[in-house]
């Protein structure tokens, strides 16, 4: 299997590195890291143990990693203009593209030029942050559930998950990608969106009594709009959101990603977390009014 990364940064280049070290054929589209990694490799630092890959195939121009058999998408999702022009030049006949970015409508995006059946999504829950150029810290997490665009299960997911473990990630195939992808933003939409606003990591947010009042209701919000969409099975509010907020109540001092970002005076991704879900639920009779605030209030901050 030949794999390209596009998008190659926390995210990418983690789990190009581990596909890597597990043997497969891993091609980086890099820019920022391009002559870091091309002169001393590329490192990884983890709880699981640190590791270094010394020759590591790389470009500039996807032109020149082509043609593949899997493109694993890992940009930030405001650099989706760009999208099909890095993937195209990857795609043979029978190649298929797997996007790990957050949120909704990075698929269809895909699938408008490439096919609906060529297109996979995954969530990844990873905690993954860039260092020097050439680094990678992975700070923990990591497990991946994967699906077809099109729902249902496949050969073709499954073999993918299959590699993803063989090479030490722990992952899933799911026959409702859609269910997933409202289940992360469960999480994304409260975290991403009150840490960037507030500067408080999730410990902190959670630790206030009135802000974790108003995440379990965002999060109640999300779930009633996820379950508006005619989903496989409706997502369970009481069971799941107990289990969301346990689950971060391990993340000590966690910072989401969408506050670095804003920390760092980078874009954020308000389209896909915020936007298209938004234009979802009220497509379907959902008036999601917490989070609309949220996107607003963010998209405010984006004006400075
Ligand atoms: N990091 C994490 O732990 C997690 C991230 N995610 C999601 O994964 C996605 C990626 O996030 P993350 O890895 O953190 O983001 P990063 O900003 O670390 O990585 C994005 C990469 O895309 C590259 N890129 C952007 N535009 C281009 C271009 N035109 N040509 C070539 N490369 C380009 C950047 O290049 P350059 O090197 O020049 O900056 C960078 O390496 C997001 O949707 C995020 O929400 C989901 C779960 C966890
Ligand atoms: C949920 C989490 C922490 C990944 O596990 C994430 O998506 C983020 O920080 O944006």
């Amino acid at each position: 299997m030949k794999i390209a990364i596009v998008g190659a940064g926390a995210l990418g280049l983690y789990y190009g590195a581990m596909l890597q070290r597990a043997g497969n054929d891993v091609r980086f589209l890099l820019r920022r890291d391009y002559q870091a990694i091309r002169k001393d490799g590329l490192s990884v630092t983890s709880p699981n143990g640190d590791f270094h890959l010394q020759a590591v195939q790389c470009a500039l121009d996807p032109a020149e990693l082509g043609p593949v058999d899997l493109v694993l998408v890992g940009l930030k999702t405001f650099a989706n203009h760009r999208l099909i022009e890095l993937v195209a030049p990857l795609m043979q006949d029978d190649t298929c593209v797997l996007t790990l970015q957050n949120g909704l409508g990075n698929e269809e995006l895909l699938a408008k030029t490439f096919g609906a059946e060529r297109v996979l999504g995954g969530i990844a829950f990873l905690c993954s942050n860039r260092g020097e150029p050439g680094t990678v810290h992975h700070m923990g997490q990591g497990r991946i559930r994967l699906g077809e665009l099109s729902g249902g299960f496949s050969e073709r997911a499954t073999a993918l998950a299959r590699m993803f473990n063989q090479a030490q990630v722990p992952c899933e195939a799911v026959d409702d990608l859609r269910r997933a992808r409202w289940e992360k933003l469960v999480w994304n939409i409260p975290f991403n969106g009150l840490s960037a606003l507030t500067g408080k990591n999730v410990t902190e947010l959670l630790r206030h009594e009135p802000s974790r009042r108003e995440i379990i209701a965002i999060m109640g919000e999300v779930i009633a709009a996820g379950n508006a969409q005619d989903l496989n099975t409706p997502i369970e509010a009481e069971i799941f959101i107990e289990k969301m907020i346990s689950a971060t109540e391990t993340m000590d001092g966690y910072r989401p990603s969408m506050m670095i970002d804003r920390l760092e005076g980078h874009p954020l991704e308000l389209e896909a977390i915020y936007g298209v879900p938004l234009t979802r639920a009220t497509a379907c009779g959902v008036e999601m009014v917490r989070v609309r605030m949220l996107h607003a209030l963010l998209e405010l901050g984006e004006r400075n």
